[in-house]
């Protein structure tokens, strides 16, 4: 019978032990403890959690929030000071980049010592060599010492070897940070297809974004302890608004919860495009960035796309306020619209705006058939700027009716009855 959770976490917290100066450390050993030098920090505290299998689970949080430390402690890389995990099935862990592998040995071998180190005998990993080589794509590279290799190439060799695997449970972290567009594409195909087969995924990102569409759940990590668990969307907003009372310099960083476009990795001649985006009055050519509540706009967006069956493509784009909030977003893929042309004018219309007074950022993005991966950016030329006529507050005019009935109160009623 499958297990009823793939990983249960309760009352985990990780102590490191801190040092003012590296002399402290040395002086402490050489005392053998008796002179104490350190404090005890606490990168973990008090975290629970259960995880049922096919679910994805995502941690947020600043820099130092204990994210990898968590991950590390449940990937079994470092031990827990403080509470239980329990992980049922097998695991594959992406974390440092490079850690694992013997910087001498060439990829090949760094396949089998990697594997066996998972508990896969020789004959194992020699039976999905190819697969995993195939899939790394490192070419000449794979008969070379890994200390030859870029982060990049690094990664695809873990991510390669992760895959070849086939755990119950695949903990990544940050691994979208690195690698080329093409090979990250790769990658969140593949963790996409894990969580249809019904393994489980913990993944640590600084994209909100990407946790977003990635998981099911997520937690908000602040200083070492859950701040919030729950649903991926609702954490990662609270997540933005804790940020945005708390960080000053987000201020002026409005699009920074879309992620980095990357570009590199295809041929640029086979890259999708978007060749050019413009606002106009609803039916209209009349292009326009300042429309009243009310109004009917219109969104242009002239894309190209040479290989629309081996590169599938949709767009998204929404109207960022100047605090970072995405008052509305808007994609192909939330709409089930497929692009199958290979180059053309998609249009958005919007009637009737519901937008209240401010000035917004709208980027365009191509994304990937499923909205994770980003090909690329545009911004309109101009911002846009809403009016409000009324004096109505808010972000949004929300529908709504006012009615006089009479009705006893509550508790009159209360009173007649008794
Ligand atoms: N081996 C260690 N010894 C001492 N302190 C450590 C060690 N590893 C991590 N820490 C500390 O624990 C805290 C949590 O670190 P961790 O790497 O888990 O944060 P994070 O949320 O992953 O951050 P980032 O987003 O920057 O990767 C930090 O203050 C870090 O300095």
């Amino acid at each position: 019978m499958a297990p009823k959770y793939s990983i249960e976490v309760e009352g985990l917290g990780k102590a490191f032990r801190a040092y003012k100066r590296p002399l402290d450390r040395v002086l402490e050993s050489l005392t053998l403890g008796k002179w104490k030098r350190h404090r005890e920090f606490w990168a973990l505290k008090n975290v629970d959690f259960k995880l049922k299998p096919g679910s994805s689970l995502g941690l947020v949080g600043a820099n130092g929030a204990g994210k990898s430390t968590l991950l590390k402690v449940l990937a079994g890389i470092t031990p827990p000071t403080q509470g239980h995990y329990r992980i049922n099935g097998s695991v594959a862990s992406l974390l440092e980049l490079g850690a694992g592998f013997h910087l001498d040995f060439t990829g090949r071998m760094n396949i089998v010592s990697n594997g066996v180190m998972m508990g896969f005998s020789r004959r194992e990993m020699d039976r999905r060599m190819d697969e995993i080589i195939e899939f790394a794509e490192l070419g000449e590279y794979i008969d070379q010492p890994v200390r030859t290799y870029s982060s990049g190439m690094g990664l695809r060799l873990a991510f390669a070897i992760a895959c070849a695997v086939d755990p119950d449970v695949l903990i990544v972290d940050e691994v979208f940070a690195v690698g080329d567009m093409y090979f990250q594409k790769k990658c969140v195909d593949k963790i996409y297809s894990f969580k249809q087969r019904g393994k489980t995924i913990l993944f640590c990102s600084h994209s909100l974004y990407d946790i977003r569409q990635l998981c099911d759940d997520a937690i908000w990590m602040r200083d070492g302890i859950p701040a919030a668990i729950g649903d991926s969307v609702f954490v990662t907003n609270e997540y933005t608004a804790f940020q945005r009372d708390h960080i000053a310099d987000a201020q002026g960083d409005i699009t920074s919860e879309v992620p980095m476009v990357v570009r590199s990795g295809l041929d640029p001649s086979m890259m999708p495009r978007i060749l050019d985006a413009r606002l106009y009055r609803l039916g209209t050519d009349e292009e326009c960035y300042q429309f009243t509540t009310g109004d009917d706009l219109e969104l242009r967006i002239w894309w190209r796309n040479p290989d629309p069956d081996q590169t599938p493509v949709s767009v998204g784009t929404a109207f960022f306020r100047q605090d970072m909030t995405i008052t509305a977003g808007m994609g192909t893929h939330f709409s089930n619209f497929p692009l199958k042309e290979r180059e053309g004018c998609l249009v958005l219309r919007i009637p009737d705006i519901q937008m209240l007074s401010g000035q917004y950022v709208v980027p365009v993005i191509l994304f990937d058939e499923g909205g994770v991966h980003r090909y690329e950016e545009f911004a309109l030329s101009d911002h846009v700027v809403v009016r409000t006529e009324t004096r109505e507050v808010g972000m949004f005019r929300m529908q709504h009716e006012w009615e006089v009935v009479q009705r006893p109160t509550p508790s009159q009623s209360l009173t007649e009855e008794s």
